[in-house]
C-alpha cells in the first residue's frame, strides 16, 4: 500500500486575469477549484494510473470538508485528522506568467501530531509513505526527519518532496527517492543548476548522503535521474502547456506507479516524466490516458 501525509492540504483557486498589475483591482475570470497540497496531489494522481493508496494529513473548517468530499468522490481512501483552523486556500494566477501565493496554514496541535504519528508507526513493512509539501509554521521543520526515522525502523519506503528548511533538515535521512527541482537543488547548496550535467553532480551528493532513487525536475526541460547503478536525463515532451501546478507531483506519482511494477528505474524515470507532462498539458491532474498518450516521447539517455 501507498501512503501519502499531506501536512499542509489547501484548495487551489485558480483565476486567469489579464495582464495583472499590482495595487490596482485586477478582474478575473475563468475560476476553478481543486483538492491541493502535493501529497493530496501524488494521490490523485494516483489513483488516475490505477494504483489504491491512502491519503493521510490534517484537514479543517470549510475547506478540509470541501476536500474530504472531492478525495471520497474520486474513490480515494483517506483517514485525515480533523483540526480546528480552517484548511488553506492557495491562489494560482494566470496572467503572462503564472503567480502562486500560498498561506501558511492553520496550526496544529501538539496531540494532533501525535494522532498522525501513531497512524505511521502502524504503517507496515513494505509499504510507501510519501511526505510532500511545506510543513505548517507550528509543526517542527524536522519533523520529516521524525517519520524518516520510524520507516527507517519498520522497513517502510520513505518518500519526500518538500522545499526550503524541510528539505535542508531531511538530507542525511534513509530515503527512498527525494525529488526536488532545480530551484530547491540549488538552494540546497547554495548553487545555480544550469545544465543536466549539474544536476547529476549534486544529485549524486544526495545520492551519498542516502537516497536510492534522485529525480531532479528541471520543469519544461526535463529531468534527471540519479539511482545507485546508473544516471539518465530526457528532455520533457513538448506541448501546450495549461497548468504547471502538480506536475512534480505528477511525477512521483508516475515514478511509484511504474516502479512497483517493474523494479525497472529507468522505466519509471520515463513514466515519471510523461505523467509530470502530461499534467503541465491538461487543466486539472493527468489521466492514465494523457500519459500513454506521450509516454513514447520521452526518450531516456544514459549519463556516465
Ligand atoms: N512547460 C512544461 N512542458 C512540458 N513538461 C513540463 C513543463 N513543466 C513541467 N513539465 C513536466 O513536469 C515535470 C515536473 O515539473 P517541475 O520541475 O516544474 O516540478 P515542480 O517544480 O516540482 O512542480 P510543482 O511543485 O508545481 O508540482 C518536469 O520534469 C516535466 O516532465
Ligand atoms: O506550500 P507548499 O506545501 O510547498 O505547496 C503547496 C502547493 O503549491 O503545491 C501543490 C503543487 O505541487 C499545490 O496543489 C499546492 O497549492
Amino acid at each position: 500500500m501507498i501512503y501519502t501525509c499531506t501536512l499542509n492540504p489547501s484548495v487551489d483557486y485558480i483565476l486567469h486575469v489579464d495582464e495583472f498589475q499590482t495595487g490596482e483591482l485586477n478582474r478575473g475570470y475563468q475560476p476553478s477549484y481543486y483538492p491541493g497540497g502535493k501529497g493530496i496531489n501524488v494521490s490523485r494522481v494516483l489513483r488516475r494510473l490505477g494504483v489504491d493508496n491512502t491519503a493521510l494529513g490534517f484537514l479543517g473548517g470549510f475547506t478540509g470538508t470541501y476536500i474530504d468530499e472531492k478525495l471520497s468522490s474520486e474513490n480515494i481512501a483517506h483517514s485525515f485528522i480533523s483540526i480546528s483552523g480552517d484548511t488553506r486556500i492557495n491562489l494560482k494566477l494566470k496572467s503572462s506568467v503564472e503567480t502562486e501565493v500560498n498561506g501558511p496554514g492553520p496550526i496544529i496541535s501538539e496531540a494532533e501530531l501525535d494522532e498522525l504519528l501513531s497512524q505511521i508507526k502502524a504503517i507496515n513493512a513494505g509499504d510507501y509513505l510519501v511526505a510532500s509539501g511545506s510543513i505548517p509554521t507550528t509543526v517542527p521543520t524536522d519533523f520529516y526527519s521524525m517519520l524518516a526515522s520510524i520507516c527507517e525502523q519498520n522497513n517502510v519506503h520513505f518518500i519526500v518532496d518538500t522545499s526550503s528548511q524541510a528539505l535542508k533538515e531531511i538530507i542525511g535521512s534513509k530515503l527512498f527517492l527525494i525529488k526536488p527541482n532545480h530551484h530547491e537543488l540549488g538552494e540546497l547548496f547554495e548553487t545555480t543548476i544550469r545544465s543536466y550535467e549539474d544536476a547529476v553532480h549534486f544529485g549524486k551528493k544526495l545520492q551519498r548522503k542516502g537516497a536510492i532513487h534522485v529525480i531532479i525536475s528541471m520543469g519544461g526541460d526535463g529531468a534527471v535521474y540519479v539511482g545507485e547503478h546508473e544516471s539518465y536525463y530526457a528532455k520533457a515532451p513538448t506541448g501546450q502547456v495549461k497548468n504547471t501546478v502538480g506536475a512534480g507531483d505528477s511525477m512521483v506519482s508516475g515514478f511509484l506507479s511504474a516502479y512497483t511494477k517493474s523494479a525497472n528505474p529507468k522505466k519509471a524515470f520515463q513514466y515519471a516524466i510523461a505523467s509530470g507532462s502530461a499534467t503541465a498539458f491538461s487543466d486539472d491532474l493527468c489521466t492514465k490516458d494523457d500519459v500513454k498518450k506521450i509516454l513514447d516521447q520521452v526518450l531516456v539517455t544514459s549519463i556516465d
